[in-house]
């Protein structure tokens, strides 16, 4: 029975959590979700951008109804848990629903903090936290002219600047002297009120509301020193409060907020907390990055998968207001330990200050220009000593107030970040543009979540779309979907099923929406295959996805026959094997007995019903002479007994069919190990090709000697069989993640590049993970005709063979 997951808080950082879950163990818990909120999970970031008029609320969903369904996930929405009973493992909600768990996750995020001055109860007062705060101001804003904002943080603003583009009047009242204080410093700040001020906000700084005036409704703000304002609608942005007081009640460590160790484990067993709600190192986090990580954390966690612990993060914060550009990171203030760069140009509008302690960057603060921000932030992340760096090169990257753009791509380190909120490299999204064909940033949101959160680093990801696919780039650029049923391509299908954790064709199916509610015989293989590929632990190989001859287990002829060509790994055969398959060839009377291209016997005219009989008879395992996956592996005589052989071809060969025999590709491949550079064995248009070589082996892959002739590429040379062996299982690993369905591996090297082929493969860390899934992948294939002689139910399905029960 699976163990019972209950989650608190349907919100951010809890459903990335359990998305993040998905991708480790896809069936692992039967999962409960109680959401406060009547909606399935939507960005929070984006209300800001709700609030300005540029998205609805639907385009801010990110998990609809239908993912909790296809994912199996009860979700109680607009109900709110109010106990936790840690000795029953039990929770309740507010509706006395109770629900037993095994392992229970908090992620109840925080709430708007509500000034406890006298009126913070009356109507026209609102905090600016979720759709329904949202929906109440847009609604206000219909009826009322004035609005004041109390805070002039980065909540704060953003209101402010929504309730101008919904034609309000607005007052920011803020209780320090400069805006933002956290995040700038004064002269930043300075420049940002001019800003907003011309874009017609007013400011009332250093001010201390008292109390909200009106009867009912809000009709003003009096302040401490007595001066007063009019408002009929007040927006509270001072701060969040984590919402915590569940669990305090309920005897969990509370200190501001739920205290966690590194794993996201409160101090009471099978008790999780993450997100806002969750204090780590003393610290609360109020920004998607770092709860981002702790759910990936938690969710490694959860799996039980070895994780590394989750230590801090750093965060660089943005405002979302359109002509304010503005970013900072660390410490802005200046003390004795401390030396600071700052260059104004008034004339533009910009302002950098970088913040030095100790020879490294410190802190960060850029106004007006900040396409250097993730370079100084990286510096400042990995602490990198700039002593030997002068002034003028750590500003001046892209010249120092307002550089070329071209450059700047070009300029970054691959480690360098690029979403801030995804935590997503340069390095990254480039190896997912090149490796997966994309050509949109959504594609690539789709594949690495840049950009899926406030969708800030959007425009520099399509400068590396453009920098990286040159001039194949086109903004517009819209590729066709795999079949008539879809309109998404391969890459976007791979992402969504990595991102949701999908499991099963008729899922993926529903979740994307296809037109056709069975797909078609293009489309149900090629997904069939993506899950096999993405899910490597645990997938269940969906045989009536599959296509037909596959499914069969056996080559359909002409005639409506079938073939039936047993293994013989290296092509290497015995005496014994040959009497059996002429003993079988004889009392099933077929018609046809041939060697194939791939050095091997084939039993051509086979009747279907006759199939599991002749399998059984043969005691042989398949050949997959049907199959997208290994064929044949072609090899010489070799060192063994020809005269210039240097190497053992046959062992090599028997060892490579033995291993990757029935691993799924995308395409049929074919492998040929010759043991001398004469090449018998054709090593040199094969998928991979090995030949000997004095003192080795040399790796050719790419080849192809069907209808697009294709010479072999030389991979490597390598000097064991053991390591013919490794980059083998890297390469094929790497080709099933990135090439299409149905695309060999000559075009698939054409379309990828054989350096950047040769890049990933000599990587002793990449070959090693590809290695692994490569493995853990093997270990889910059964040889298919001994199921089929074992099981009456494959028989009489697809073979038409009664079974007969003896009583
Ligand atoms: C307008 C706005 C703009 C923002 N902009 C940015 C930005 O640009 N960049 C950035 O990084 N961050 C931004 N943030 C912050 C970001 O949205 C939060 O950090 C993030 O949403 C926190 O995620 P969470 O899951 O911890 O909490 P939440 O997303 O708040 O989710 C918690 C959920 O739990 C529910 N809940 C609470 N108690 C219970 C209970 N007892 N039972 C059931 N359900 C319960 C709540 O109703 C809520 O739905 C912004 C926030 C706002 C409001
Ligand atoms: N762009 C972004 O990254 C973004 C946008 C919106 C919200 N957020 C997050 O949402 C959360 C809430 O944002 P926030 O701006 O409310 O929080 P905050 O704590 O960052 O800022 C609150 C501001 O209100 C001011 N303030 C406090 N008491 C006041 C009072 N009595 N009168 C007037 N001003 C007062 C403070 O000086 C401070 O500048 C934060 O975690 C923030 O990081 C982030
Ligand atoms: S490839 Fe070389 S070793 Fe192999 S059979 Fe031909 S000549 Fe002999
Ligand atoms: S920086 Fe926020 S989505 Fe990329």
């Amino acid at each position: 029975m699976k163990k019972k997951l209950v989650m608190i808080g349907n919100g951010m950082a809890g459903v990335r959590t359990i998305e993040e879950l998905f991708k480790f163990q896809p069936d692992g818990y039967e999962i409960t979700i109680f959401g406060n909120e009547p909606h399935p999970n939507y960005n929070r970031i984006m209300l800001s951008t709700v609030l300005q008029g540029d998205k609805s609320i639907e385009d801010i969903i990110m998990n609809d109804w239908e993912w909790y369904k296809n994912h199996g996930i009860q979700l109680y929405s607009g109900e709110a848990v109010t106990e936790i009973d840690k000795e029953k493992r039990q929770v309740t909600s507010d509706q006395g629903r109770k629900v037993d768990y095994d392992e229970l996750i908090i992620a109840t995020g925080s709430s708007s903090f509500i000034l406890p001055v006298p009126g913070s109860d009356k109507k026209g007062v609102v905090g600016f936290r979720d759709i329904h705060d949202c929906e109440m101001m847009i609604k206000d804003s219909k009826q009322y002219k004035k609005a004041a904002v109390i805070g002039g943080g980065l909540l704060g603003l953003e209101a402010a600047r929504g309730l101008l583009n919904l034609g309000m009047e607005v007052d920011v009242v803020h209780l320090m002297s400069h805006l933002m204080e956290r995040q700038l410093d004064e002269t930043a700040s300075e420049m940002l009120k001019k800003e907003l001020e011309n874009q017609g906000m007013n400011f009332l700084l250093e001010k201390q509301t008292a109390e909200i005036l009106g009867d009912e409704r809000v009709t003003g703000l009096r302040f401490s020193d007595g001066s007063e304002i009019q408002a009929d609608l007040v927006v509270m942005a001072v701060g969040i409060r984590p919402n915590v007081q569940l669990a305090k009640d309920s005897g969990i460590f509370v200190n501001r907020g739920i205290v966690v160790n590194d794993y996201m484990e409160t101090d009471v067993q099978n008790i999780y907390a993450v997100g806002e709600c969750a204090e780590h190192r003393e610290i609360v986090y109020g920004l998607v990055a770092p709860l981002y990580e702790q759910g990936k954390v938690l969710a490694a966690n959860l799996a039980g998968i070895p994780a590394n612990p989750y230590e801090g993060t750093i965060c660089g914060t943005q405002l979302k207001v359109s002509g304010c550009d503005l970013f900072s990171a660390g410490e802005i203030g200046d003390d004795e330990g401390t030396k600071s760069i700052k260059v104004h140009n008034e004339f533009d509008g910009i302002y950098k200050k970088i913040v030095i302690r100790d020879n490294r960057i410190a802190g960060i603060v850029l106004y007006g220009d900040t396409k250097d921000s993730n370079r100084l932030f990286r510096m400042l992340t990995k602490r990198e000593d700039i002593s030997g760096m002068t002034s003028v090169s750590i500003l001046e990257a892209n010249g120092c107030c307002g550089g070329g753009e071209a450059g700047d791509v070009a300029a970054m380190a691959d480690d360098e970040l690029v979403c801030g909120c995804n935590g997503v490299t340069k390095g990254t999204i480039v190896e997912a543009i090149r490796t997966n064909e994309l050509t949109t940033v959504d594609e690539v949101g789709g594949c690495t979540n840049a950009g899926r959160s406030c969708g800030r680093c959007k425009s520099l990801i399509s400068d590396i779309l453009s920098y990286t696919l040159g001039d194949q780039y086109d903004t517009s650029a819209k590729k066709a979907g795999i079949c008539g049923c879809t309109t998404l391509n391969k890459e976007e299908i791979v992402a969504e099923i990595r991102a949701k954790g999908m499991t099963n064709v008729r899922e993926v199916m529903n979740v994307l929406g296809w037109s056709q509610d069975e797909g078609c015989s293009k489309c149900r293989p090629a997904i069939n295959y993506y899950l096999g590929m993405v899910n490597y632990g645990g997938y269940k190989d969906e045989r009536d996805s599959r296509l037909v001859n596959e499914k069969m287990h056996a080559n359909i002829q002409k005639d409506g026959t079938y073939s039936v060509v047993p293994r013989m790994y290296g092509g290497v055969t015995t005496a014994a094997d040959l009497k059996k398959i002429a003993e079988v060839a004889e009392k099933y009377d077929v018609p046809l007995v041939k060697l194939t291209g791939g050095q091997r016997i084939g039993l051509f005219g086979v009747n279907k019903e006759d199939l599991p009989a002749m399998w059984e008879d043969l005691g042989m395992p398949s050949g997959y002479a049907y199959g997208k996956t290994l064929r044949t592996v072609k090899t010489c005589v070799g060192e063994k007994f020809c005269r210039f052989g240097t190497q053992d071809s046959m062992g090599l060969g028997i060892e490579l069919e033995k291993k990757f025999e029935r691993l799924d590709t995308p395409h049929k491949v074919k492998m040929g190990v010759s043991a001398c550079p004469r090449n018998c064995a054709e090593s040199g248009i094969k998928d991979i090709g090995f030949v000997g070589v004095d003192g080795g082996w040399e790796i050719y892959i790419g080849g192809n000697g069907g209808t697009d002739l294709r010479a072999a590429d030389l991979l490597d040379t390598v000097k064991t069989k053991e390591e013919a062996m490794e980059i083998t299982g890297a390469y094929l690993q790497y080709y099933r993640e990135t090439a299409a369905y149905l695309e060999r591996t000559a075009p698939w090297l054409e379309r990828m590049g054989l350096e950047h082929v040769k890049e990933v493969l000599a990587d002793e860390n990449k070959r090693k993970q590809l290695n692994e899934r490569l493995d853990k992948t093997l270990e889910r294939y059964n040889e298919p005709w001994q199921e089929a002689i074992q099981d009456n139910g494959i028989k009489e399905k697809y073979y038409q063979v009664r079974s007969v029960t003896v009583e």
